[in-house]
């Protein structure tokens, strides 16, 4: 096992921010070693690359290898990076993306990385093919991001959490105070106190019970504060969770359901989920927290009530006053000569006289105006109580009502509201409680889907094979494309071809060191190009561009690509101590584009000839060397090295080269500056013509 900070980027800190999430150094080492990149990046601040670097740097030290050890030379890494990117063109997400940078190909000392890959490979490929790319089941795959713990936690202005020692005053402040209030209530008399201002109380101990609270208060009581568990007393941290990432559990949830349906087992061993019930949970909350509406008719018909209930009382007034103004402007008081004589004796007011006339009916406006309140705010008895108090016993004209009733009427809504949300609340907190580690696991597991998915998928679009393993040296390959052209639109020759001993090799011609002559742009780069890419890709443990392939799987795989002119004795002398290294005698491919150019022809063929041999004796390596110059070469060696061909066959009408891109084997290529000479001389005319017609009869002239 190694150390968490002899993984380079490691230093105190981040090691102790690992450990804090994984809980102790070896578990956070194995799910490093794992490439478990989805738990790595749950730590805020952690990157999907610097998860994936890390991955890396700690493989490469727990087996004493570099992450490049197959893979030789800088081309042999491009091939990799762009076959990779290929790859990474069908990863439904970020995380998938950079997760498939923890797929490297691996020499076959390794055998059981690739062995792993090939078999999760093809099962992934079944399953994409079954699945058959429904875009609703792509839309939700794409939904899922690695969970986000980090989530502000909620803060509630109205809750009190009262202790009755220092000891549980202490431990609850540690463990709620970042989210409600907590006080310590030793004695009757300070209570109150404690818990003015806030509507929510819980009583963390018995003697509470004994404790007068105010008529209007409501006490919680729990009877073990350290047995609690967070949805009792915190059920909104609870709900958080779920509700912050929302999105990505129901699409997990989706993709599990899919995949299961479709009658694969991948998902087989998450237990605990049942998509239907915990998405029926979810059901009842929204990305905030809150509850949705719909789920709780009381819920929402308070919530209705307190939202329309100034505008509702406003309306009703005014239609009352115009209502009694109506009935005051039919109204005429008729005094009798008594009542005259009473009044200004002042026996009576006439106010008095004024008000008994009109009672009735403006207390009957009343009453109907408490009656549409009470209708329209859909009010319960207890609060229909709180709205007679709204209006007072004495007639004003126009109509006034009691604001501080309102307040009460308001505020006694606000608190039932408060408490249907929080027991709705923590029952749904109660119910996910038990789905937070499992919901992790599937979350978890629905990534690491994602990255199998993509291959599968890239498998599928390219119509790609599994490679056979054999123990020979040597690839060999039938109906091969190379995935570069395939990228470009171009129209692709496939193509058979075999090096080394496979079943694929000609009879007699199983030479696994071999030089590929042929025409410009015959498609001899393409060629060694494609065979980088199957071998690349057959020691990732990924399926190949081919009908069928076999492959023996080796150690390292060097490719030096075409240089640009000729080299000065600098870069020419660094250029040999590069190929130095294909002498060590460890198994490998080498595939190697025109060395030739690297100085004048005949050195360079002695210096090819001098390579090829030292790798012909060894036996166990496979290489590929495209030269203009199989003859040269050929002079300066007695080794058996085969030569193949790409060849011209000739111009078409539209005087375009035909190539038969299949390598001949045994076959020394026609060269075809004639046939580009042939081709300007036809097309040009006048002096130009005459001077292409001159170098034509040179060569026929040979
Ligand atoms: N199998 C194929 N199917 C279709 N097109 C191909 C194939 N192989 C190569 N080509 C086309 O031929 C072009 C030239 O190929 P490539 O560069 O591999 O030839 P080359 O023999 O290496 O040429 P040169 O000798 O000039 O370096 C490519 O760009 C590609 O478009």
């Amino acid at each position: 096992m190694i150390n968490l900070q002899d993984i380079p980027g490691v230093g105190d800190k981040m090691a102790q921010r690992l450990i804090k999430h994984f809980g102790n150094e070896e578990i956070t080492v194995t799910a490093i070693l794992d490439g478990d990149i989805a738990s790595i990046c749950e730590i805020e601040g952690i990157s999907h690359r610097f998860a994936v670097s890390l991955v890396h740097e700690a493989r490469a030290i727990s087996k004493g290898k570099e992450v490049s050890e197959f893979l030789k030379t800088r081309e042999a890494r491009d091939i990799y990076e762009k076959v990779l990117e290929i790859i990474k063109g069908f990863a439904p997400s970020k995380y998938a993306r950079e997760k498939l940078n923890i797929y490297l190909p691996y020499p076959s000392s390794q055998m059981q990385e690739i062995e792993s890959v090939r078999q999760m490979t093809s099962e992934y490929t079944e399953i994409a093919r079954k699945i058959n790319f429904d875009p609703g089941f792509m839309e939700k795959l794409a939904e899922v991001r690695p969970l986000s713990l980090k989530y502000p936690r909620p803060k509630i202005r109205d809750r009190v959490l009262i202790t009755a020692n220092s000891q549980d005053f202490e431990y609850a402040r540690q463990q709620f105070s970042d989210s409600f209030s907590v006080q310590l209530v030793e004695l009757p008399d300070q209570l109150i106190d404690a818990i003015s201002g806030y509507s929510h109380i819980i009583c963390s101990h018995r003697s509470f019970l004994e404790m007068e609270f105010p008529s209007d208060v409501d006490p919680e009581f729990i009877s073990d504060l350290r047995q609690a568990e967070e949805w009792q007393i915190i059920p909104e941290n609870t709900i958080s969770f779920f509700a912050h990432n929302l999105h990505t559990i129901t699409a997990s949830l989706e993709v599990v359901r899919t995949v299961k349906n479709a009658g694969y087992e991948t998902f087989e061993h998450l237990g605990d989920i049942d998509p239907d019930r915990i998405e029926h949970i979810l059901l009842n909350i929204n990305e905030t927290g809150s509850l949705r509406q719909g789920i709780d008719p009381e819920i929402d018909r308070l919530r209705l009530s307190i939202e329309h209930m100034d505008r509702c009382i406003q309306d009703a007034v005014k239609d009352a006053t115009s209502r009694i103004s109506r009935i005051l402007e039919d109204r005429k008081l008729t005094l009798s000569g008594q009542d005259m004589v009473r009044a200004i004796s002042g026996e009576i007011e006439i106010r008095d006289m004024l008000e008994r006339e009109i009672y009735h009916s403006y207390m009957e406006v009343v009453r109907d105006t408490k009656k549409r309140i009470a209708s329209e705010l859909e009010l319960d008895q207890k609060s229909i109580i709180l709205l007679d108090s709204v209006f007072f016993t004495h007639i004003t004209y126009p109509l006034e009502i009691d604001k501080s009733a309102v307040r009460s009427l308001r505020q006694q809504l606000e608190h039932k509201l408060e408490r249907k949300t929080i027991e709705h609340i923590r029952k749904v907190a109660r119910d996910l409680h038990q789905y937070i580690i499992p919901v992790r696991s599937m979350v978890k597991e629905v990534l690491d889907f994602q990255v199998g998915f993509a291959i599968g998928h890239f498998s599928c679009e390219y119509d790609l094979s599994m490679p056979v393993l054999i123990e020979n040296t040597g690839i060999g390959f039938r109906g091969a494309r190379n995935l570069f052209l395939s990228s470009s639109n171009t129209e692709i020759t496939p193509i058979d071809y075999s090096v080394g001993d496979t079943s694929f090799s000609p009879e007699d011609n199983s030479e696994s060191v071999v030089i590929l002559s042929g025409v410009n742009s015959g498609g001899k780069t393409s060629l060694l190009d494609l065979i980088a890419q199957c071998t690349v890709l057959a020691h990732m443990g990924l399926p190949v561009p081919c009908l069928d392939m076999e492959i023996g799987p080796c150690e390292k795989m060097y490719y030096f690509a075409k240089s640009k002119g000729t080299l000065d004795a600098g870069a020419f002398e660094s250029t040999l101590v590069e190929f130095s290294s294909v002498a060590d005698p460890t198994d490998k491919i080498v595939l190697v584009d025109e060395l030739e150019s690297i100085t004048e022809p005949g050195a360079s063929a002695r210096i090819i000839a001098g390579i090829l041999e030292m790798l012909a004796e060894k036996q166990n390596s496979a290489a590929i060397f495209v030269s203009h110059l199989p003859e040269l070469i050929m002079e300066n060696t007695e080794c058996n090295i085969r030569v193949d061909g790409i060849e011209a066959e000739g111009l078409d009408a539209e005087l375009n080269l035909v190539v038969d891109r299949n390598p001949r084997y045994n076959y020394i290529a026609r060269s075809t500056p004639e046939l580009i000479v042939e081709r300007l001389a036809r097309r040009t005319e006048g002096n130009q013509k005459i001077f292409y017609e001159k170098l034509r009869n040179k060569f026929h002239d040979s």
